[in-house]
């Protein structure tokens, strides 16, 4: 969150809406910064973790298999990264770390061309080489030694999409619909005609408006980069720095710590991505200032005498079908870590100026459809990589936005803490077994008025069927007789849409005054960005705000 909080008073009382990584991280930093004050925590599962869902289950033959619901990985370079990994050692759950590098088969992503075959996302000369020569790369050359050229954009227009930067720097539409749409689909499930210039590609939106061209901003950066590498070499970014300061943490260990990180493109965990809400969630139950309560928080207010914000929350027990009852609970503090159209509901009855603003950030919905063969690796060697992504330029009526190649990804895996031991990963384990996940819909299940159309499972599933055959070559018989798992991942993205960071501006400035700094927002939808690691730095940052 971007406004200003304040400090809590002592014996504070304090309620957290949403146990995702993101309240969960809130809870157990401010639980440990503030001892004296007493934190609620309201989530209605009783698994921790939101959108984090590593699910265990049987395969046909019995044998225990993990599918991942939702993410699986998260990027090495990243405050919030740092913040999570020494938080996971000082649990003494570091040997669950696992590291891709960078030369290893999970750090290489593919595109689909036009013919429908996968193409590199070049990361070498060769590569750069060999996309030059694919129809995805028109525009691509051209565009780059003429960028600098054109004339830059109007101060006055505010914001624009993505494709509109794109297209007028580089002076075609093409890259925008190709490399650029398939790496964005990848993080947002958005159309680069829809996404935010100013949120989501701030680099080239800013180095424009600075340098006249992204090119000339390029070469500013690499000119002053070793002087800055030189001047920077032993320094802590900002909310690194805080993290080690509050906490009391070794400087030279969290440096080390952070260096080492940022030589892995992608992290993971081994047992999947919910071990790390799994251990926040063990940490916290410990915490004696910390309560979790397994209930839904239907509405949020302010007390007649505005000294405190009121959560009424229906009890679920975690289990949605028992029967639920009403209770109301006052706090000094109230962090709402869900998503802004849930906040929503939270206020629709008391603030409609607010509901209002934050009715304009619409969701996107994606389908993931995991496929798992026990007995045989369907994805073919030259295409070993992270999985691959659809550009807009492609005929896709499968509706299909990337596949994830999740058996490559646990290969490649190697334990971050090195042990003299024989190692007891899943590298011991069967090699020759397919584990995949298609990711479905996004923005492509939305009509022109937005209203979401998702077909039904079979049909899902059909369709996924039906890209993996065109795209991968596999037998209609291999993936028949795989085991295919489902999940509707219901408005779990906000759109990321033209003005977005004016709006939300504006939303945490209401939420400041109108609940006089009691109220503080976190989530995807108030981070620097939609990863985990944006999350968990937001997280620390106002943590320590209110401390
Ligand atoms: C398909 C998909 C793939 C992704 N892949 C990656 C990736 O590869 N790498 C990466 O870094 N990030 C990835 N992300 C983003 C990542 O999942 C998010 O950054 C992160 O999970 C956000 O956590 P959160 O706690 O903010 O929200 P959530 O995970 O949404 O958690 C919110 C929690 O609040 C609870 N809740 C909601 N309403 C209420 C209420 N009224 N009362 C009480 N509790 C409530 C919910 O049940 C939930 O448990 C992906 C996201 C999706 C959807
Ligand atoms: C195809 C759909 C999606 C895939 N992943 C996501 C969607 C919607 C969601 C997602 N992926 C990433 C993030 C976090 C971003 C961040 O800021 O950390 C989110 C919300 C990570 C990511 N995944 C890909 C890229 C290029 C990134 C950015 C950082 C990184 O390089 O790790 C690529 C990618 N995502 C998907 C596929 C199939 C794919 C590439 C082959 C699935």
């Amino acid at each position: 969150m971007l406004s200003q909080l304040i400090k809590l008073p002592t014996n504070a009382k304090v309620g957290v809406v949403g146990g995702g990584i993101s309240g969960l991280t809130f809870t157990y930093f401010l639980g440990k910064l503030r001892p004296d004050v007493e934190i609620t925590l309201f989530n209605p599962e009783s698994r921790p973790g939101g959108w984090i869902n590593s699910w265990d289950t049987h395969d046909k033959n019995n044998q225990p298999v993990m599918i991942e619901r939702g993410p699986r990985t998260f990027r090495g370079v990243s405050d919030g990264t740092v913040m999570i990994m020494d938080s996971m050692l000082e649990m003494n759950k570091g040997d669950l770390i696992r590291s891709i590098s960078k030369d290893s088969n999970a750090d290489k992503k593919f595109i689909v061309d036009p013919k429908n075959k996968l193409v590199q996302v070049p990361n070498s000369f060769p590569t750069l080489m060999k996309f030059f020569f694919n129809p995805l790369s028109k525009g691509l050359f051209s565009g780059m030694i003429t960028e600098w050229t054109r004339k830059p954009i109007d101060p006055q227009i505010k914001d624009e999409s993505v494709l509109s930067l794109l297209t007028r720097r580089y002076g075609s539409s093409a890259i925008g619909r190709n490399l650029f749409s398939a790496l964005y689909r990848g993080i947002y499930a958005d159309d680069v005609g829809n996404l935010s210039a100013q949120k989501v590609v701030g680099k080239l939106y800013y180095d424009e408006r600075k340098y006249g061209s992204i090119t000339k901003g390029s070469i500013s950066r690499w000119r002053n980069k070793s002087k800055k590498e030189d001047e920077n070499k032993d320094k802590l970014s900002e909310s690194v720095a805080l993290y080690t300061r509050v906490f009391n943490k070794d400087e030279n260990k969290i440096r080390a710590l952070s260096k080492r990180l940022a030589q892995f493109p992608m992290l993971g965990l081994k047992g999947g991505l919910s071990q790390f809400p799994n251990a926040f969630k063990e940490a916290i139950v410990k915490l004696p200032n910390v309560s979790l309560l397994t209930d839904n928080v239907t509405s949020m207010n302010q007390s007649v005498k505005k000294d405190k914000m009121v959560l009424e929350y229906m009890t679920t027990n975690g289990n949605k079908s028992s029967s639920s009852k009403n209770s109301i609970k006052e706090f000094d503090h109230v962090r709402l870590a869900i998503a802004p159209n849930k906040i929503s509901k939270l206020i629709s009855r008391t603030n409609p100026k607010i509901k209002e603003k934050l009715d304009m950030i619409n969701t996107n919905t994606v389908t993931l459809v995991n496929l798992f063969i026990p007995d045989k690796d369907i994805i073919p060697q030259k295409n070993n990589g992270f999985g691959y992504l659809i550009p807009e330029s492609n005929n896709n009526p499968e509706k299909v936005l990337g596949v994830i190649f999740d058996s490559v990804i646990e290969k490649s895996f190697k334990p971050f803490i090195e042990t003299k031991s024989p190692t007891t990963t899943l590298q011991s384990q069967a090699q020759n077994y397919t584990k995949l996940t298609a990711m479905v819909g996004g923005s492509l299940y939305n009509d022109a008025n937005g209203k979401q159309h998702i077909p039904n499972e079979e049909q899902t599933i059909e369709n996924v069927k039906s890209a993996l055959q065109k795209h991968l070559g596999t037998s209609r018989e291999d993936l028949d007789a795989g085991q295919w798992v489902y999940t509707v991942a219901k408005d779990c993205l906000p759109q990321f849409k033209i003005g977005y960071n004016d709006l939300t501006k504006s939303i945490e400035e209401d939420v400041i005054n109108d609940y006089s700094s009691k109220v503080s927002l976190g989530g995807m939808g108030f981070s620097k960005g939609p990863g985990i690691p944006d999350v968990v730095a937001d997280a620390l940052i106002d943590a320590t705000k209110l401390q």
